[in-house]
Parts: structure tokens; C-alpha cells; sequence
């Protein structure tokens, strides 16, 4: 998600566009496990072999196999415990499930206390399956079928956030045919360009999510909710975007949906505006994705969110709603990293004197699409062994096994110059968004989950076999 710088000249070799940065100085930089970016357990024993939950990664790929994702349970469970008390209720904290989602994980989340966000039939069926409290989850999606309507009314899911005006008026029906009123939010689309990659960016005007506020759609579907007897509504919903790190676009976000409830109170009087009670600002909290990323604590980000809207609220003269967040990345991201063993390393002359090193690993774009999708930056270390005092760092390229140029793991990095095929190499926060974005493309099997925790490894998600991926053909 960053632009590509030109190349700088490192000793005699034009180093290419690098967005790994300068080459570390000491053997102990090529090492490093930054606090921030690597999970809150980790770290190297004597001999420089990686330690996660204190489990010696070496072990853990015995067992498992490679690639493999390797989830520090009490880190998941500290970021859920650290948002619940910054936003001073964990039932405010929806648990973005699509950014990692297993029954286990699942269980965690009900556990804690936090509430979950779901975007799908296949989600809400994995949760209600693992036994989360239907009515601490909510319902999302700018399309949702039929039978993902129907299921979330039957099993009694706390809140459905309405994208379309088709879907205000197929919810009713349902909830009607049901005797029941299903709790509604309306998903407004607030106008804000956030700073983040525009593929994650999802409240400007140009985009399939929510009702515009500005062309007045947004007010319309409040009107229709309204007057629709088997919907309540319950407040507003938005969510400017993914992966990002000030508050300035939450809080034009903030104004523009307290200025709707004003224009509500307007309209339709403040006994409707009372039953208003809850504000969602969405997720899109950014994590430490390298040691040059500093995102702002979540206590900090909190504050800055209630204030918001206790200062937009005050301005209006409106009661002030409860704020409620639904990240995903910032819970699951930092605390798991994905192991890969190196297959082939290979330096390729590209001309003018230039060379690039490309490390070759076990997985690739199926287990990790972000790097090819939205040109994300990723630390990746050597973990199996230490780096030498004396063996120096090439800047490397990380790369899968799949069928694909544009198959890149981690675009640039430094790793030790003598990394050699059989050494293991890790790439740290890959929590969110890697797992749950995988593919079976060229027919990779997806990779294991194992969480470890207090020196135990507890398998989450089996490796996936070729009987897997022969399951769905049909004789
Ligand atoms: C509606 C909604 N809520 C929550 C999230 C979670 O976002 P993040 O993982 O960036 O916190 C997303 C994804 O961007 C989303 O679309
Ligand atoms: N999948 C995206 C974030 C957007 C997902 C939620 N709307 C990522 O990996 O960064």
C-alpha cells in the first residue's frame, strides 16, 4: 500500500526499487523481531531460532508442515480485551470476522464478551455453528440472499445492516412472515476518502457500498425502515476503509452521520431519534505491518472516536449513542505469523549491473494475496537459525511456487545472504485477511491454523489434502 520508491546504488550492485529500506548494519537489525510487528510472545532463543508462546517454530513445523500459520492465542485475546475496555463495553467491539474466522476463534471472540461481525451465510453459519450468542452478532453485506436473510431472522442475530432498499423491504417481509422485529441498522455511505489503498477505501461516493448520504438515499431508507413494522431501527452504520491509522476520516465520518440524526430528529421528532442508540463507525484500524508503521493505540483511537461524537452530538443537541467498532485486522492481525520453508534461492541479472535475489517458498499467493492485490509491505526474517556476524543481507524478494509472475510473498526484505534452501523464513502479521482470502489456486492445499498458547500448540484448521481437494469432484 505504498508507492515504489526508485532505486538507490548499495555497493556495486544498483539495489532495485526497494521498499524494504536501507540494509541493516548489524547482524542483530537482520535479526530483530519488532515489538510492534511480530506477535507479543515472540522471540529468539540463544541460538537465534524463533520462539512463539514458548514453542520453538522448529518443533511446530515437525508437527505441521509448512507453510503454516502460527496464531499467539493470549495476543489475539489482549487486543480483544485492550478494545472491549477502550471502548468501555465489549459488546461495542464486533470482531470483524472476515478478517480470520474458525470455530475456535469464534469461541474466543464469545468469551471475551466482544460481539461479531459477519458478511456472509458461510460466516454466520461458522458462528452460530461454534455456538456465539446469536444476538451479540450482526449481519453485513451488500448483497445478501434470500436464505442469509432468512437465517439471520430465524436464528435471532442481534442486528441486520441494511445496504439496499430491495433488502429494507425483503427483511420486513421476512421478519413480518415471522412475527418478529428484527433490530436494523442503516448503513450510510458518509462521502470520506480515506488514506488507505482505494481498494479497501469504502465510503467515498463511487463505490456498491450503502446508502449516499449526500444524494439523500440514506435518508430515504430511514424514512422506509420507519414505516416498515417488522424492522426497528436502532442507529446508523458507517465504515470509511481498512488500514488506517488517524482519526481524521472517523471523524468527518462521525460528523456526517450525527448530522443525519439531526436531520432524522428534523424529520421525524426526538422520541425517533431516542431509540437511536447506537453509532457503528465500522473497522479500519491499521496495524504495524513493518517497524515504519506506527498506528495509534486503541485507547487512544477510542477516545478520539467517543469524543468525536460527544462533541458532534453536543453541537446538535442530541443524545449521544453508544460507539461501536467492528475491527477485524487490529485484533487478529499482529498476533499470527505464516511459515514457510525456502525451496530455491536464485539471483537474476537484470542488466545495467542490477541483480535480484529471489527466495522461493512453499506457499505463495494462495495463502497470502495481499502483496499481489494491494501491493502490501511484510517483514519477513529467517527464524530457523540466526543470521552470522559476518554473512551480510541481500535484499530479497519472497516469492510462491505458484504459476504466476505477479506470485509475490513479501516484495522486498533483507534476509541473510547465505539463506539456503530447507531454512525457514516467517512473515510476520499475517492474522487478518491472509488465511481468509486464501484459494486453491494451482491446487495448493490450504495451510494449517495452529494456535499456541503457555508452550501448547493446539491445531485450529488441518492442513488441507488432495482427498480435500478431490471432495468436490463429481464422478
Ligand atoms: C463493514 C466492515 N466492518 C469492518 C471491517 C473490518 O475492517 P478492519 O479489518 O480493517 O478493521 C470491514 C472491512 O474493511 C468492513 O467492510
Ligand atoms: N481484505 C482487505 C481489507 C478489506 C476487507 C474488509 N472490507 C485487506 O486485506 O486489507
Amino acid at each position: 500500500m505504498r508507492a515504489h520508491p526508485a532505486g538507490p546504488r548499495h555497493a556495486d550492485v544498483l539495489v532495485p526499487a526497494n521498499t524494504a529500506g536501507p540494509p541493516p548494519s548489524t547482524s542483530d537489525e537482520l535479526n530483530e523481531l519488532h515489538p510492534r510487528v511480530w506477535p507479543r510472545s515472540a522471540e529468539r532463543d540463544p541460538d537465534g531460532v524463533l520462539r512463539i508462546a514458548d514453542i520453538d517454530v522448529r518443533d511446530l513445523v515437525e508437527e505441521y508442515g509448512t507453510p503454516l500459520f502460527v496464531l499467539d492465542e493470549a495476543d489475539f485475546r489482549a487486543r480483544c480485551r485492550e478494545h472491549a475496555e477502550a471502548f468501555g463495553d465489549p459488546a461495542l467491539v464486533h470482531y470483524a470476522s472476515k478478517a480470520f474466522l474458525s470455530a475456535t476463534v469464534a469461541r474466543w471472540v464469545a468469551e471475551e464478551g466482544l460481539s461479531l461481525d459477519v458478511a456472509s451465510g458461510g460466516e454466520l453459519a461458522l458462528a452460530l455453528h461454534a455456538g456465539f450468542p446469536a444476538e451479540r452478532i450482526a449481519l453485513h453485506g451488500n448483497n445478501k440472499s434470500l436464505d442469509e436473510l432468512t437465517t439471520a431472522v430465524e436464528s435471532g442475530v442481534g442486528v441486520v445492516v441494511l445496504d439496499s432498499f430491495l433488502e429494507i423491504a425483503r427483511l420486513d417481509q421476512i421478519a413480518r412472515d415471522r412475527d418478529v422485529v428484527q433490530p436494523v441498522l442503516v448503513r450510510v455511505t458518509v462521502g470520506v476518502e480515506a488514506h488507505t489503498h482505494e481498494f479497501i477505501a469504502t465510503a467515498h461516493e463511487d463505490q456498491k457500498f450503502g446508502f449516499s448520504l449526500a444524494g439523500g438515499d440514506a435518508a430515504e431508507a430511514v424514512r422506509r425502515v420507519l414505516r416498515s413494522p417488522g424492522l426497528r431501527l436502532i442507529g446508523l452504520h458507517s465504515h470509511i476503509g481498512s488500514q488506517i491509522f488517524d482519526a481524521d476520516g472517523f471523524e468527518v465520518a462521525a460528523h456526517r452521520v450525527v448530522g443525519l440524526l439531526a436531520a432524522i430528529r428534523d424529520e421525524h421528532g426526538p422520541d425517533t431519534v431516542a431509540q437511536l442508540s447506537t453509532v457503528d463507525l465500522g473497522g479500519g484500524l491499521g496495524i504495524a505491518y513493518t517497524a515504519q508503521d506506527d498506528p495509534p493505540p486503541s485507547a487512544a483511537l477510542a477516545e478520539q472516536l467517543r469524543a468525536i461524537v460527544r462533541r458532534e452530538c453536543a453541537a446538535a443537541d442530541l443524545p449521544v449513542p453508544r460507539v461501536a467498532v467492528e475491527p477485524g485486522r487490529a485484533i487478529a492481525g499482529p498476533g499470527t505469523i505464516t511459515l514457510y520453508e525456502v525451496g530455491t534461492v536464485k539471483d537474476v541479472v537484470l542488466g545495467g549491473g542490477a541483480r535480484r535475489r529471489y527466495v522461493s517458498v512453499d506457499g505463495g499467493m494462495s495463502d497470502n494475496i495481499r502483496t499481489a492485490l494491494y501491493d502490501a509491505v511484510y517483514d519477513c526474517r529467517l527464524v530457523s537459525r540466526a543470521a552470522g556476524d559476518d554473512t551480510g543481507a541481500a535484499l530479497s524478494r519472497v516469492v510462491g511456487k505458484h504459476c504466476e509472475s505477479g506470485d509475490v510473498v513479501v516484495r522486498d526484505c533483507w534476509l541473510p545472504a547465505d539463506v539456503a534452501p530447507g531454512d525457514l523464513v516467517a512473515v510476520a502479521a499475517t492474522g487478518a485477511y491472509c488465511y481468509s482470502m486464501s484459494s486453491r489456486y494451482n491446487l495448493l492445499p490450504r495451510p494449517a491454523v495452529v494456535a499456541v498458547s503457555d508452550g501448547k500448540p493446539r491445531l485450529l484448521l488441518r492442513r488441507e489434502t488432495v482427498e480435500d481437494l478431490l471432495r468436490l469432484e463429481v464422478p
